[in-house]
């Protein structure tokens, strides 16, 4: 099956996540607060986007029940994928919604473009195998975190470890394997080429996956982030004066 190819080619990856620093340090309720705030602004503007790859998605379905998956998608983040969120920053002890407001970091960045990449440029398969690594790898890590008895009483995570293990319980079939399920009908009546597209943006989502908690563990930002805010600062002073001047 194709997804069996995927999830065996992304397993080094998905490896490399499960050891990862900051995921790690969710499992044993250890993660430093600068960490968990630059993870929550990155992540509250990353969905914010995604929202908007999704509508962008359904532009090119045709069928109501394709349509049906994207706005399902849409709705899980707009009413649900807040609740991880307030999590990390009760942990860190701060204001939600001033957390609203960063500009995407360069990993964050990419990531976003590569989805709008995906959606302009691919195949329905193509767009599932993109969008996948983010439903999947975290039901992975909280599956293994699960499993290991991270979600005990002491840990202050067990609320995000749980969300994310156990929002595949409600009698369907957990949402990364629908995925799975649906690129492998897909895949078996797609050319080589989609097939080979679609490959490269699955294990391209699964290193930003990476990425992303790479980005925030060690807060990476942009190295000359002040000269682009005095460059847009500039623009909009430069305006302004334009407008008194005419
Ligand atoms: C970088 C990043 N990747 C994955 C998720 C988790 N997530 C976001 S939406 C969704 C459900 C499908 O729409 C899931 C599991 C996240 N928060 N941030």
């Amino acid at each position: 099956m194709f997804s069996d190819d995927l999830k065996k080619m992304a397993r080094p990856i998905l490896e490399e996540i499960y050891h990862h620093p900051f995921v790690t340090g969710i499992a044993k309720g250890q993660v430093a607060k600068k960490a968990l705030i630059f993870y929550v602004e990155q992540d509250y503007r990353y969905l914010t986007e995604f929202i908007k790859i999704y509508a962008n998605a359904i532009i090119k379905l045709d069928s109501r029940q394709d349509m049906a998956f994207f706005s399902d998608a849409i709705n899980f983040i707009l009413n649900n994928e807040s609740f991880p969120h307030q999590v990390f920053c009760q942990i860190a002890d701060v204001d939600y919604k001033k957390l609203q407001h960063a500009d995407p970091a360069p990993k964050a960045y990419l990531y976003k473009s590569h989805m709008h990449q995906a959606v302009d440029t691919g195949s329905l398969l193509t767009v599932l195998a993109a969008f996948q690594p983010c439903p999947w790898t975290y039901t992975e890590i909280a599956k293994k975190q699960i499993s290991e008895g991270a979600n005990n009483q002491r840990n202050p995570f067990t609320p995000w470890i749980n969300f994310y293990g156990e929002s595949s319980d409600d009698g369907n079939e957990p949402l990364a394997n629908q995925i799975f399920l649906w690129m492998d009908r897909l895949a078996a009546r797609s050319s080589d080429k989609e097939k080979n597209q679609a490959r490269d943006f699955f294990l391209k989502s699964c290193e930003l996956e990476w990425q992303f908690w790479e980005e925030a563990y060690y807060q990476q930002d942009w190295r000359f982030k002040k000269s682009h805010s005095t460059a847009s600062g500039d623009f909009i002073k430069w305006s302004n004066s334009n407008i008194q001047k005419f």
